[in-house]
């Protein structure tokens, strides 16, 4: 896939409590596209398979059109059901409980975006870098309203972990208010649900923050 450079910028991850219905998840998801994305991630706790699969299947495509990777969580059998379909924008995040990483990368193929939560702990790193994890996710560096029991995370970590040479997400209560604290600390990759998608003008406030990583004022 011809895609931006997805490895650096605002990373946003849906909520089914926020985004509630198909309607209001693809048009608040394009209007945070039209902002600025380097990936958008699907994130659905629901059982719900029909609609998980019709609302994957057009984020796929609507990333697509915007030349940006969509990323499922949780889910290797949906991921690599969309891969199959054609849809090689579509990669996948596993959590420490979510499967074997090797066997997800040896499923979906070397080019596929698979990321990897690392909570606070250098040791999950370097394990799933050496399994084949595209990028490395830490945190919660921030009181998290989405995810309130997440395991707290020390900004210094974002420096240490460098030396995966991998790129380093930055998760749990970022925003406008200390994005520029955890880029300053290493994180190419800002992940973002309530600041993304916690209010009205979606599109605003990715440019905000896109502002924000750049440098400039908010
Ligand atoms: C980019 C990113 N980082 C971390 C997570 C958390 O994954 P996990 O620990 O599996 O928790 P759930 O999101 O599945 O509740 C993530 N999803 N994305
Ligand atoms: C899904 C998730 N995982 C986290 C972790 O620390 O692993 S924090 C989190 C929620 C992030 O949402 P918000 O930007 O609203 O705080
Ligand atoms: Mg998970």
């Amino acid at each position: 896939m011809n895609h931006h450079d997805w490895t650096h910028g605002v990373y946003a991850i849906t909520d089914a409590g926020l985004l509630p219905d198909d309607a209001r998840l693809i048009a608040c998801c394009e209007q945070a596209l039209r902002g600025g994305l380097a990936l958008l991630q699907y994130r659905d706790k629901s059982t719900d398979d029909a609609k998980r699969w019709r609302q994957a299947r057009e984020l796929a495509t609507l990333c697509r059109d915007h030349q940006v990777p969509l990323i499922v969580n949780d889910d290797t059998e949906l991921a690599l059901r969309l891969r199959r379909e054609g849809y090689d924008n579509v990669g996948l995040h596993l959590g420490q409980d979510d499967g074997d990483l090797t066997e997800a990368r040896r499923r979906l193929g070397a080019e596929a975006i698979i990321g990897a939560t690392c909570h606070g702990r250098l040791e999950l790193a370097e394990r799933a870098a050496r399994q084949g994890a595209s990028y490395l996710a830490f945190g919660r560096f921030f009181v998290s309203s989405t995810k309130p029991s997440a395991p707290p995370a020390e900004l210094s970590l974002l420096g240490e972990a460098a030396v995966f040479g991998l790129p380093r997400v930055a998760i749990g209560g970022i925003g406008r208010d200390n994005i520029q604290l955890a880029r300053r600390a290493g994180a190419e990759l800002l992940a973002c649900v309530h600041a993304v998608f916690g209010g009205e003008d979606i599109e605003a406030r990715v440019r905000t923050l896109n502002r924000l990583l750049a440098g400039e004022a908010g």
